[in-house]
């Protein structure tokens, strides 16, 4: 998939400087990152209620189009995949597959199973604010 993203992102880079009237990526950089904003959370929420309607095969488009306009918003922001990739391999190397840090590391198990304990130990950093979880 990420190379699916990767391939997505370098053709957004490229449509951003064409003409508006006929790209609709370099439409939304035209109309800035507010519009942008608006086409990723109208996707979301498209996906959200297909979901909810059990309509799998909508998901799966919606998801498409929910991707482009994620793909837009981060080379609006000078986002690149590879940045993405790199936190949620920290994540992964962490606690696990695309999990939060926990607010304090104390919350941890205290017998940590086989494949907490081989991961690196948390080291909690003096004076570093608990991420809030949201
Ligand atoms: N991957 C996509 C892509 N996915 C979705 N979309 C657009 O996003 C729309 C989905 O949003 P909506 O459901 O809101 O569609 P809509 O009803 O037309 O939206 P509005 O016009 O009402 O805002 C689709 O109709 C597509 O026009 C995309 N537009 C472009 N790309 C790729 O982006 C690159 C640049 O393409 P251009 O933007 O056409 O230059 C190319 O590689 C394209 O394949």
């Amino acid at each position: 998939m990420s190379d699916s993203l990767e391939r997505l992102y370098l053709a957004v880079l490229a449509a951003r400087d064409l003409d508006p009237a006929t790209s609709r990526t370099a439409r939304l950089f035209q109309r800035g990152p507010s519009q942008m904003a608006k086409k990723l959370a109208e996707e979301a929420i498209e996906v959200v209620i297909d979901a909810v309607n059990g309509d799998s095969e909508a998901v799966i488009r919606e998801s498409a189009d929910l991707l482009y306009n994620l793909t837009v918003l981060w080379a609006s922001a000078g986002v690149r995949p590879e940045d993405v990739w790199r936190e949620m391999s920290r994540r992964e190397d962490m606690l696990g597959i695309a999990e939060k840090l926990p607010k304090s590391s104390m919350k941890l198990p205290k017998v940590a199973s086989p494949r907490v304990a081989a991961r690196r130990p948390i080291v909690a950093l003096e004076g570093r604010a608990a991420r809030k979880r949201h």
